[in-house]
């Protein structure tokens, strides 16, 4: 196990044996691209001008620099990719937001993306709401390696998981290795919901609950992912070379003071899992964090949470329902501000506006 930090972006993984691993990577837009946007700003206002007098829109220019910048981060990590035969060293780019409940859109932007950002180590980052699940599919089966992010419950998951392997199933390549994917599952906001439910149900029973759900669920998770990465189905694909699609933990910092600062980290260690955290996340857990494998340690406890929850009235799909509406929702919202900066920075420029 090791950490890894290169500028902001860090990973922390542990490999099928045990062994420690270099680091893959992955940020929202709105967190890659406005660091980056920032300097460009700052630095090169030349650049935006430059893109916007040669008559693109603000949206078109953004991609441009985006692309740029996936490109550049692509190369940094291209020795860890090569070194790991393409297990670790990947950027995500994402599609827009704007096209969460657009099956076809995603699945043309994803190709474009792809196309123009032309790296081997890019991931293609798309939602896993319901429409897009059908976009996963058809993205894998051309060849194209995706991080699939905003997943929130387990009934959701299982379709991602399916979603892959059938992807990869259609596919007509011969060898499958070089496609591969990343199942984002969020898990701090899970408990940010259930806990205000928790309080208002209000019972011992109930206020006892907090702070339990999201770590009994991602482990849960783990489970299924075992399951589904064996047997006769995907034995038949291994054959051919198809990697198993890694869990990754998303939202890992704690958003309850209360609680222990690597409560998101520290429990979620596993096997071929990737944790992504924040800097806060990731100085709380190089200060005191302990790594071992802890995954599947407390597996029947998990179970017993997630059981008492459902009993005490929680409903998980409705949980995964609304924490996908506010998920997609927040990256719409970062999209269209980081437009809107960049539209008064041309502004300001005096440039063309829309
Ligand atoms: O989208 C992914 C992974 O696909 C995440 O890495 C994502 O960028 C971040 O973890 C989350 O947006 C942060 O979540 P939160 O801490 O705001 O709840």
């Amino acid at each position: 196990m090791e950490v890894v930090q290169r500028g902001q972006l860090f990973m922390i993984s542990m490999s099928r044996k045990g062994r420690a691993l270099g680091m893959i990577t992955f940020a929202a837009p709105s967190q890659i691209c406005f660091r980056s946007l920032q300097v460009v700003l700052e630095v090169l206002p030349a650049t935006l001008r430059e893109l916007v007098q040669s008559g693109k829109d603000i949206e078109a220019a953004y991609w441009e620099l985006v692309i740029k910048d996936i490109q550049d981060a692509c190369k940094l990590f291209e020795s860890i990719y090569d070194e790991t035969n393409g297990g670790d060293g990947y950027v995500s780019v994402e599609v827009s937001p704007r096209l969460a409940d657009d099956t076809q859109g995603t699945v043309e932007a994803a190709k474009w993306l792809h196309k123009v950002v032309n790296r081997p180590n890019v991931y293609i980052k798309i939602p896993a709401t319901a429409p897009c699940v059908p976009s996963i599919k058809e993205v894998i089966s051309q060849g194209i390696s995706v991080n699939v992010t905003l997943i929130f419950s387990l009934a959701r998951y299982e379709e991602v998981i399916d979603a892959y392997l059938d992807g990869l199933e259609a596919s007509g390549l011969s060898d499958l290795s070089r496609v591969t994917s990343v199942a984002s599952f969020f898990v701090s906001r899970v408990d940010t919901l259930i806990d205000k439910m928790l309080e208002k149900i209000g019972t011992p029973e109930a206020l006892d609950l907090r702070g339990k759900a999201a770590v009994a669920q991602a482990a849960l998770a783990y489970q299924l992912y075992q399951k589904k990465f064996s047997g006769p189905r995907w034995d038949a694909l291994v054959k051919k070379g198809a990697k198993k699609q890694r869990l990754l933990w998303a939202s890992t910092s704690v958003k309850n003071p209360a609680y222990p600062d690597t409560l998101y980290v520290a429990p979620l260690i596993g096997p071929d899992t990737v944790s992504t955290m924040p800097d806060q996340a990731l100085q709380a857990f190089v200060d005191h964090g302990a790594v071992s494998r802890t995954i599947d340690l407390n597996v029947s406890e998990a179970e017993g949470i997630y059981s008492a929850l459902e009993k005490l009235g929680i409903d998980w799909n409705y949980v995964g329902t609304q924490l996908e509406l506010e998920g997609v929702d927040s990256f719409k919202k970062s999209f269209d501000s980081l437009l809107d900066t960049l539209q008064e920075k041309a502004n300001s420029l005096k440039l063309v506006s829309l």
